[in-house]
């Protein structure tokens, strides 16, 4: 892309182009960071509005069986399941996704009573490694990471479960999910995929990939709010023989008998813990409709087509600025967010902010860009990296406000 006019041309032949009226974006911002919290589509504003007046104010306790509540886990995890290659009863929607990690590698290490690691990455998402740290300690098994590029060597009769991120949050790299997992299969072992960043971003198969186990994020790409309820997968042929550690009365086979002794319930089910967030389901819904009205090949090489701009415009403008890429080049094997390295990034993401261009930092030295394609278009990459080569050419990063550090970054 070389010039802005040449971005508008992308734009206007862009078939995804009225979703961004979908969503009530704040005037004069570039929301580069959907892959931390997707933004607010407008129809869940009306959605929230009546579950809230109506279900709740006014059919109050009536609403778990009228309005579909206690269905709710089951039926939006049907619906994410379209997106990430699944049956529906495959997909469950509760807890957050460190919740259900914990729950999904404490029942896949239970159910191999011979093999006591979890492996994984070093640099993986830290939740990941602290719950998997979590779940060994409390199981007495062992985490051992690998290098990704090890990680297949690393895989021995030893290891239960490998437990990997499918698009890195930082550098965006994609694993080859088929391809791992015929590697870890072929070990005996089972593979949790953390699919935060893949979800809604890239296209997903798990079932063509014959995957195990999986959970992601409901607030990143599937815009479902501030702390949305988190997603999991269990492949069908695993949900009888897994067990979920808490065994909350939501997973029991009869939660209204009300007895003493628990049961598991049938399929994936028993993987409820306890009562379902209904507002946070009723958001999480909105957001995954909007992206199954979409048109998800179109959408998922859009996402490809904004990162490769964004990295040739940057590439291009900013050359010699002391920016050096952290994601990789080609399209297939990335996620939806590019990364670029700077010493200073830390004030440069402050000054990109201050100036409307919303992005994330990410220790030590990452400037994260995420490029959620519902809503962000080819003009918003050109503007983008010409307010980056700004404040990089004045060094108006470098002013004390910028270098303040905040407690959520
Ligand atoms: C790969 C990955 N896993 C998990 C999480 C978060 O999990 P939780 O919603 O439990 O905070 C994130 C982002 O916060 C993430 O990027
Ligand atoms: N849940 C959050 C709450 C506050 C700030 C960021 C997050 C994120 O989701 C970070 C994201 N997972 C990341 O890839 O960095």
């Amino acid at each position: 892309m070389k010039s802005l006019d040449e971005a508008r041309a992308l734009d206007a032949a862009d078939p995804l182009r009225t979703y961004r009226d979908a969503f009530d974006l704040p005037a004069g911002e570039i929301y580069l960071d959907g892959n931390s919290l997707g933004a607010l589509p407008r129809a869940t504003v009306a959605r929230l509005a009546g579950t809230v007046r109506g279900e709740w104010g006014r059919d109050l306790i009536r609403s778990w069986n009228k309005a579909g509540w206690i269905d709710a886990p089951a039926r939006v995890g049907g619906k994410i399941a379209q997106l990430i290659g699944a049956q529906a009863h495959e997909v469950l929607v509760a807890d957050s996704t460190s919740v259900n990690l914990f729950k999904l590698l404490a029942a896949a290490v239970k159910a191999q009573p011979g093999r006591r690691v979890i492996l994984s990455e070093p640099g993986n998402f830290p939740t990941d490694l602290y719950v998997a740290q979590g779940v060994a300690e409390t199981l007495g098994a062992e985490l051992r990471l690998a290098p990704r590029e090890a990680i297949v060597e690393a895989l021995d009769e030893d290891v239960a479960v490998l437990l990997l991120t499918h698009v890195h949050y930082q550098s965006a790299a994609m694993f080859d999910m088929a391809a791992i997992t015929r590697a870890a299969q072929a070990k005996g072992a089972l593979v949790l995929w953390d699919l935060s960043h893949s979800a809604g971003a890239v296209a997903v198969d798990l079932n063509a990939a014959n995957a195990d186990l999986a959970v992601g994020c409901g607030y990143k790409y599937l815009n479902g709010g501030p702390g949305a309820p988190a997603f999991l997968f269990v492949a069908e042929r695993h949900q009888a023989a897994l067990r979920s550690p808490l065994s909350g009365w939501m997973g029991h086979a009869a939660p209204f008998d009300f007895g003493d002794d628990y049961a598991p319930g049938e399929g994936i089910s028993r993987f409820l813990c306890g009562t379902p967030p209904i507002l946070g389901l009723a958001a999480l819904e909105e957001g995954v409709d909007l992206l199954l009205g979409a048109d998800l090949p179109a959408l998922y090489a859009k996402g490809q087509a904004l990162c490769s701009a964004f990295i040739d415009v940057v590439e291009d403008r900013c050359a010699g600025l002391g920016l050096t890429l952290a994601t990789p080049r080609e399209g297939a094997t990335r996620g939806s967010h590019v990364s670029f390295r700077h010493e200073q990034g830390w004030p440069i993401m402050q000054a990109l902010i201050a100036r409307g261009v919303i992005g994330d930092f990410r220790a030590p030295d990452i400037l994260r860009f995420g490029f959620t394609p519902l809503y962000v278009g080819f003009e918003d990459v050109w503007n983008a990296a010409e307010i980056l080569r700004d404040i990089l050419t004045t060094g108006a990063w470098d002013d004390p406000a910028f270098h303040a550090r905040a407690a959520v970054t």
